[in-house]
């Protein structure tokens, strides 16, 4: 991810690339125009005119210059009209003139100095980092075990022993993105985190907040949730349900980093719209070659695809009906991001495949929320779909789809691919001493702990009740067997409380890895045949699977 200044610098960059490159576009509309005033209008030549006043009008705005753009449309309208008359009439003359005013605003542009700050103002701008909680304990002991236990599952905490202290740091703009209070119900307690909660700026930034209390009653619960509480939780704690509230409380304010194929002939457009939705925390490729789109679309598999209709080889429209002949893609947003603002060619586009459309130029904001918006709903309906209920990770047929996907780019980026089979230990003993809520819990906890302790490019599924796998792209097998064993520690330590008692449990797993010389297709059972080692050896354990004879290390 690109850092702001970065982002600055990048946005200016290709603004100055845009304004280089206006001489040329200006010298072949003024060639256009004297080959207008010399022979009159053309049909072939109109239609070259119109095809380049389009591409001006799509392509200025984005780089800062909106007149240019208003410009030019007129510009194209007055052509589309002369097309469209089949005859020259009087407005020959108009479109001359206003032709040459257009050239004459271009040749300024390209000597403008540009305030390309203006440019990157309103991007909004995100950066990945691990979820900062504030604690409010006044209890040492009890928060550090709830701190101990957060940073085991990726969350970086600020203690305050006192409201107050709390209160000071918000006073000071410091923004955490989550609050856990311990809540006593004395006068001066409850006091101290009203003014905290109803008063202090982070009321308005609309932080969520989870109360830790000992008291449990209606009166209780009712004075927390109009303290604007999203969660209440009663002490002793269970800690790993508090990450369990705190990941569904977090998880609507977080952005997500939607991933977005950009189709654009022009490649300094394409480029723009990627640092701009990248600097809005999406996931962005840009492709030029519309022939490799089917290719780009499985190596990628995006949240959403922006093409341009108008491209020299193959016409957006045509694209997207294409994309529309694979049954796996026919849910896929295709939005036209185009110049064109005839809507009857909007609608026969729209009718061959695409879901919406969206005129250039756009401002950076405006295409933020327009991609966002559309990347959510399908994430939504996509999510429900894969997606496991009690976890949130991916379905047994999802994470077997996700594997072929994977062991194809291993294969063809000839990179190493690590895939682990994970399994709770004793988890009848844990239904049948604790209940199935409790069994439930835990299975939670794992999925938790998977998701914060591994990166984003890892893929996670539930394959069965207990069992669980993950697909680790380039990786070694010793560092998908590192990363999981330390996996192991972590939450082995964890203590989950249910009725009778307190307890705790342990997973096996079995690794298996192409850097092992195992083949790709057989990863999935030499990691099985590896977990079943592990569970032979006696449990809570990483167990790799190297094939006979491979020394490799
Ligand atoms: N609570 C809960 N239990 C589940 C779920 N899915 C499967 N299980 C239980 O998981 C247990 C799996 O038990 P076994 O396959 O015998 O294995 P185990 O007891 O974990 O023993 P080992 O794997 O040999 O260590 C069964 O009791 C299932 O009912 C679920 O979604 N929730």
């Amino acid at each position: 991810m690109l850092s702001d200044p970065a982002i600055a610098e990048l946005l200016q960059n290709l603004a100055k690339l845009y304004v280089q490159r206006l001489p040329e576009e200006t010298r072949l509309l003024e060639r256009l125009t004297q080959e207008l005033i010399d022979s009159g209008p053309e049909l072939a030549q109109l239609e070259t005119l119109r095809h380049q006043l389009h591409g001006i009008a799509g392509s200025a705005g984005t780089f800062g210059f909106q007149e240019i753009t208003d410009q030019t449309r007129t510009v194209e309208q007055q052509v589309r009209a002369l097309i469209k008359a089949g005859h020259p009439t009087d407005a020959t003359q108009v479109l001359v003139q206003s032709l040459l005013q257009l050239i004459e605003q271009l040749k300024q542009a390209a000597f403008a100095d540009m305030a390309t700050d203006s440019l990157v103002a309103d991007v909004p701008r995100y950066h990945a980092r691990q979820p900062l909680l504030w604690l409010v304990e006044d209890d040492a002991l009890q928060a550090a075990e709830i701190i101990g236990v957060l940073e085991q599952f990726g969350y970086v905490i600020r203690w305050f022993e006192a409201f107050t202290d709390a209160e000071q740091a918000a006073a000071a703009d410091e923004r955490p993105d989550g609050l856990i209070l311990d809540l006593v119900f004395t006068r001066e307690r409850i006091n101290a985190a009203e003014r905290l909660t109803r008063h202090s700026p982070l009321v308005r930034l609309g932080v969520p907040v989870i109360f830790i209390s000992a008291t449990d009653s209606f009166q209780a619960r009712l004075t927390a949730v109009r303290m604007g509480a999203l969660g209440y939780m009663l002490k002793p704690l269970d800690i790993p349900r508090l990450v369990d509230r705190l990941e569904a409380v977090l998880e609507q304010d977080r952005p997500v980093a939607y991933r977005v194929l950009i189709v654009e002939d022009d490649l300094l457009q394409g480029q723009h719209y990627a640092a701009v939705l990248s600097a809005s925390g999406m996931v962005v490729e840009t492709l030029n070659e519309p022939t490799q789109i089917m290719d780009r679309l499985s190596d990628f598999r995006p949240d959403l695809v922006l093409m341009d209709i108008h491209m020299p080889e193959c016409s957006g429209a045509d694209l997207a009906g294409l994309i529309r002949t694979y049954d796996e893609w026919l849910s896929l947003p295709v939005i036209y991001l185009s110049a064109e603002t005839d809507l009857d060619q909007q609608l026969m586009a729209m009718g061959r495949g695409g879901d919406d459309f969206i005129t250039k130029p756009i401002s950076d904001t405006r295409l933020v929320a327009s991609v966002r918006v559309r990347a959510a709903r399908f994430r939504k309906l996509d999510s429900l779909m894969a997606r496991d209920g009690l976890t949130g990770l991916l379905k047994h047929s999802r994470i077997k789809e996700a594997l072929e996907v994977e062991i194809a780019r291993a294969e063809r980026n000839a990179i190493p691919l690590s895939v682990v089979m994970l399994d709770l230990d004793h988890f009848k003993q844990v239904n049948d001493t604790y209940g199935h809520a409790a069994g439930d819990q835990v299975i939670r906890a794992m999925a938790h702990m998977l998701r914060q302790r591994l990166r984003k490019s890892d893929l996670i599924g539930r394959y069965g009740g207990e069992e669980f796998i993950i697909i680790l792209p380039d990786t070694t097998a010793q560092v998908a067997t590192r990363v999981i064993e330390e996996t192991l520690e972590r939450f082995k330590a964890l203590r989950f409380t249910a009725d009778p008692g307190e307890f705790q449990v342990t997973f096996s797993a079995g690794v298996a890895s192409t850097a092992d010389q195992i083949l790709p297709a057989s990863l999935l059972n030499m990691a099985d045949k590896a977990l079943y080692q592990a569970k032979s050896a006696g449990r809570s354990r990483v167990q790799r699977f190297i094939p006979e004879g491979n020394t490799n290390d």
